[in-house]
Order: C-alpha cells, then sequence, then structure tokens
C-alpha cells in the first residue's frame, strides 16, 4: 500500500491507568495499529536506557492518513474517548496536521529501551541494544494489545517470573495480550509455554511477538481460556459469563498440567477462575495472580483459599496487588 503523504496527529494526556485502554481505542483506527506512548522517562545512567516515572501523566498519540474517511475516524475515536473519560479524566483531545517526513519520525522518539526487575529489559525492535550477560531481553513493539511492561500489574509479574521460572517447566501465561509474560517465561528456561487469550487481537499481536523473539518453538499461542473462563467475554466488557459456571467448562480444565502459571486479569475473573486455577497447578507450583485492585484484594484471598491454594507471597505496586499461591 501507499504512504500517504500528509497526517493528522490525534493526541490526548492521559493518567497512567488508563494508558493500556486508551492505547487499545487509538490502535484500532490509527493507521497500522500504531499508537505512540510519550511517558515521564528519565534517563539512566547509560546509553538509551531509560527509567519510567510512573506519577507522571501520559501522552499517547495516533496518525490518521488525511483522506475522505479521517473526519468519520476522529469522531469514532472521540466517541470512545468520551467512554473512557466518565471513568477517568483524559485531557482534552488535540489534532494537527503532520507532512510525511515528521510523521515518520513522530514515532521512534519516544521508545527508549525499559529495563524492568533485575535481568528483564525491554527493547523496541527498531533500537540497537547491546545485552549485559544476563539480560532478558524481550523485543516488543508497541502494538494493540495489553502489555508492554508499562503497567504496574505486568511489571509486578515480570519481576515474579524472574525468580520463579525454572529450567524445563510448564508454564501456562492466561490472559497473555502482548504475549509479554509468555516470551519472558521461555527466555528465562521455560520448556513449554502455553499463552492463552479469550481476544483474538491480543491472540495474533501475541503470535507475532512470539515469532519475533524466535520462541516459538516454545511458546503455543492459542485463542481461549481455561475451565469457565472460556464462557466469558472480553475482560473489558463486564461479561463474566454465568454466574454459576458450566461444570461441562470446568471438565476441560487440564488437571495438575503446570508448575507455574501467570494470570494478570482482574480480580473478579481470578475470583470466577479460582477452581479452575488451582486445579490446572500441579502439586508444588505456583500461581502467580495480578490485576489485583487493592480493594478487592480479599475476595480474591479467600476465593483461592477455598479452592485449596496457600497464599506465599504478596507484592504492592500502587493500587495493584499481586500474589503468589501455591498447592
Ligand atoms: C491485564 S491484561 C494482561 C496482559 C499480559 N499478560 C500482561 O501481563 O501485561 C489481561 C489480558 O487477559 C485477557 N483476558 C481477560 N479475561 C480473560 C479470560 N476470561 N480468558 C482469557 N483471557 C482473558 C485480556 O484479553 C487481556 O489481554
Amino acid at each position: 500500500m501507499e504512504t500517504p503523504n500528509a497526517w493528522l496527529e490525534i493526541a490526548v494526556e492521559v493518567e497512567p491507568e488508563v494508558v493500556e485502554t486508551v492505547s487499545e481505542i487509538l490502535a484500532r483506527y490509527g493507521y497500522n495499529g500504531g499508537v505512540v506512548v510519550e511517558q515521564g522517562w528519565v534517563a539512566g545512567d547509560e546509553g538509551p536506557e531509560f527509567q519510567y516515572d510512573p506519577n507522571r501523566p501520559v501522552w499517547l498519540r495516533t496518525y490518521l492518513p488525511l483522506d475522505a474517511q479521517v473526519e468519520e475516524t476522529r469522531q469514532r475515536i472521540e466517541h470512545a474517548l468520551w467512554h473512557v473519560s466518565q471513568i477517568r479524566p483524559l485531557g482534552p483531545i488535540q489534532t494537527r496536521t503532520l507532512a510525511e517526513e515528521d510523521w515518520a519520525n513522530a514515532w521512534k522518539q519516544f521508545y527508549p529501551v525499559l529495563r524492568i526487575g533485575a535481568r528483564t529489559v525491554i527493547v523496541p525492535s527498531w533500537l540497537e541494544y547491546q545485552p549485559q550477560p544476563d539480560d532478558i531481553v524481550l523485543l516488543l513493539d508497541p502494538g494493540m494489545a495489553f502489555g508492554t511492561g508499562l503497567h504496574p500489574t505486568t511489571k509486578l509479574c515480570l519481576q515474579l517470573l524472574e525468580r520463579l521460572v525454572q529450567p524445563g517447566q510448564q508454564v501456562l501465561d492466561l490472559g497473555t495480550g502482548s504475549g509479554i509474560l509468555a516470551i519472558a517465561a521461555a527466555k528465562l528456561g521455560a520448556g513449554a509455554v502455553l499463552a492463552l487469550d479469550n481476544d483474538p487481537i491480543a491472540v495474533r499481536v501475541a503470535q507475532e511477538n512470539v515469532a519475533r523473539n524466535q520462541v516459538g518453538d516454545r511458546v503455543t499461542v492459542a485463542e481461549g481460556s481455561l475451565g469457565a473462563g472460556q464462557a466469558m467475554g472480553h475482560w473489558l466488557s463486564g461479561d463474566f459469563g454465568p454466574a454459576t459456571p458450566d461444570p461441562a467448562l470446568s471438565a476441560t480444565t487440564p488437571q495438575a498440567t503446570f508448575d507455574l502459571i501467570a494470570a494478570n486479569l482482574i480480580a473478579k475473573v481470578l475470583v470466577l477462575l479460582a477452581p479452575d486455577l488451582a486445579a490446572a497447578l500441579k502439586p508444588g507450583g505456583y500461581l502467580v495472580s495480578s490485576g489485583i485492585i487493592d480493594i478487592k484484594e480479599a475476595d480474591v484471598v479467600a476465593a483461592f483459599a477455598g479452592a485449596g491454594l496457600r497464599q506465599v507471597e504478596r507484592y504492592v505496586e500502587g493500587e495493584w496487588v499481586a500474589l503468589v499461591h501455591t498447592r
């Protein structure tokens, strides 16, 4: 396809908590699904390494070809963002037109290398990066699926995976999003990783990222869920399936199969899936659960205890909690 020679930039300033949600919206309409995330980066000590300042608001931008559809698309974006603004305040939507060369540069300047935990480094595919001997390098370009390493819930999981993954393990990444945790688990030595997501867009992005990171021999990405999760709709839709899970669905849950499960979902989904998660975990295995907003932590803790899981660790970042359970 020929690249358009003029662009409409759509920019909005958002709180860190809604970056992923607004990014998904912009990616749905923006050219090639691309979104620029302009974060509160702080320069690190060396080269292109930066640290992210989680307290500063974030600018998100996307680009639309300046053609006959541009006005209609702009209105759709405005409408979708209005819905988000009913939950969290957003800055006013700003637009400007750009010539081709400005657009090409706008993409790349905002994605520095991002170091998380002790060893994990997220590197945009277009950057040259010289890894340190112990680095686990994840090549991830921002796309339309959750999980570019920015969200506190993802960071907590990556830090835990660094410690918990053992060579040869069977790992389940439930709600894989961009595939970030599955790819990290494979690069940390897991023998086989099953990465599931019930959002087909996430599945496609995760497959691309698995290929880019050359871990396709160990990571299988599939559309779907675990047990009762198979009756649930998109996680942001509020459709959590029937109140009483269909026993036929839970009967499909693989029994005592995984040494390690990473489940960065929301609290409500974790509660509903507690029996399936427990059943799928091998005795002595670990379940890393994240995406738990602090006010819902007690619900998750109770559901996991009810499913026979024992809590061994707890981590907090801001209002987000991550738990480690064993069975
Ligand atoms: C918070 S994101 C986590 C993404 C990534 N694992 C990370 O840590 O950044 C949650 C992901 O779980 C998926 N998801 C939500 N509910 C699900 C369910 N019932 N079954 C499978 N996937 C689900 C969503 O589509 C989304 O991609």
